[in-house]
C-alpha cells in the first residue's frame, strides 16, 4: 500500500504533493525505469529540467505508468541561455514536444543569472505561457529576495514556488522566511545534500535511532516540518520507498533545532551562490 502524501495549496490555488521526485542525472532507458518505479511507489510530482536532457524520459515514464496524466504533477525548467522572451516561449514549447504531452503543471526559471539580467523578460514569457494553457503554475529556482522583489515590482506577479538548495548543512532560514511572508512555497533541491557526508552525521543518526527511522527519512521529515517541499532523487526502488515514508512520525522542536543548527556558511554543495553564479 502507498504512503498517503499530504498536499500543499499554492498561491494560485493549484494543489501540489508535499514531497516530489528529483530526476537530475536520470536519463535514457534506466531513467525511464527509475521514474516509472517512482510513480509506482507513489510519487506524483516529478522534477525535471530542459538542461537535464530527460524530458523525453519523463514523457515516456508517464505513458508507461498506470497513473493518469491528470494525477501527476510535472515540472520542468527554463535554462539561462533562453531567457530572452521569444527564446523562452520556443523553449517551453520544445520542452513539451520532448515529453509528447500538452502541458506542464509547473515551469520554473532555472537560475536568475543576474549578470545576464534577462530574468524579468523570462518571467514575462512564463506569465504568458500560463495564460495560453501551456503551464498551470509558474515559479523560479535559486531566486534571492532581491530577484523576487524585482519580479513583483516589474510584473506584479510573484512565483508559486522558489526551488532552492536546502539541506541540513545549508538550512536557508532567511530565504524560507522571505518566501513564506510572500506566499511562495520553498522547494528544497538536493534535500539529502546529494548524498554527501550529511548522511553520516552523528547528530541526525541519534535522532533517527530515537524514532526507528533512517537518517534520510529524518532529514526529509525536517524539510516538511520547516514548511519546505523536498524533491529527493533516487535510482533505487527501495530508497525511493524509504524516502516517502516520512509522514508517520514527528520531530520535536528540539530535534528540529538540532538539525537546523548543523548549517554552515560554507555549507553549499558547490560554488553556486545565485547572487553571482550563472548557469546556461
Ligand atoms: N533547481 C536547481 O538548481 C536544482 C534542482 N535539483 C533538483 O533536485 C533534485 C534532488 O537533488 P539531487 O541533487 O539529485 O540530490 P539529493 O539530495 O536528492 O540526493 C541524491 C543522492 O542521494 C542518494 N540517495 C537518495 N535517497 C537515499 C537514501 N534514502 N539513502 C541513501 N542515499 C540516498 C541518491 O543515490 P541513489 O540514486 O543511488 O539512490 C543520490 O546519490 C534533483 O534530482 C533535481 O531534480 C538539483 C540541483 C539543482
Ligand atoms: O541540477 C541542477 O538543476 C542544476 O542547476 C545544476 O547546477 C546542478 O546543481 C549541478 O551541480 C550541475 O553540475
Amino acid at each position: 500500500m502507498h504512503t498517503t502524501i499530504p498536499q500543499i495549496t499554492l498561491n494560485d490555488g493549484l494543489v501540489i504533493p508535499a514531497i516530489g521526485f528529483g530526476t537530475y542525472d536520470l536519463r535514457g532507458a534506466s531513467g525511464v525505469q527509475a521514474m516509472t518505479s517512482a510513480i509506482d511507489m507513489g510519487y506524483r510530482l516529478l522534477d525535471s529540467a530542459f538542461n537535464y536532457e530527460n524530458e523525453g524520459a519523463v514523457g515516456e515514464a508517464v505513458r508507461r505508468s498506470a497513473v493518469s496524466r491528470d494525477q501527476l504533477f510535472l515540472t520542468s525548467k527554463l535554462p539561462g541561455r533562453h531567457h530572452q522572451y521569444d527564446k523562452a516561449i520556443y523553449t517551453i514549447q520544445e520542452s513539451l514536444y520532448r515529453t509528447k504531452l500538452d502541458y506542464y503543471d509547473l515551469f520554473l526559471i532555472h537560475w536568475p543569472n543576474p549578470k545576464t539580467d534577462l530574468y524579468v523578460e523570462a518571467w514575462q514569457a512564463l506569465i504568458d505561457a500560463k495564460k495560453w494553457g501551456l503551464i498551470r503554475s509558474i515559479g523560479v529556482c535559486n531566486f534571492l529576495p532581491e530577484h523576487l522583489d524585482r519580479l513583483k515590482k516589474e510584473t506584479g506577479v510573484l512565483p508559486s514556488i522558489n526551488q532552492v538548495e536546502l539541506h541540513p548543512f545549508f538550512s536557508q532560514k532567511e530565504q524560507l522566511a522571505y518566501d513564506k511572508e510572500n506566499g511562495i512555497v520553498t522547494e528544497s533541491w538536493s534535500p539529502l545534500g546529494r548524498a554527501n557526508n550529511v548522511l553520516e552525521n552523528e547528530t541526525i543518526q541519534q535522532i533517527a535511532k530515537a524514532h526507528g527511522k533512517t537518517i534520510s527519512q529524518v532529514i526529509l521529515r525536517w524539510h516538511t516540518q520547516l514548511g519546505a517541499l523536498p524533491i529527493p532523487k533516487s535510482s533505487s526502488p527501495q530508497r525511493q520507498k524509504e524516502n516517502l515514508e516520512i509522514f508517520d512520525f514527528q520531530l520535536t522542536e528540539e530535534q528540529m533545532q538540532q538539525i537546523s543548527g548543523l548549517t554552515r556558511v560554507d555549507g553549499r554543495i558547490a560554488d553556486q551562490d545565485p547572487a553571482v553564479y550563472e548557469e546556461f
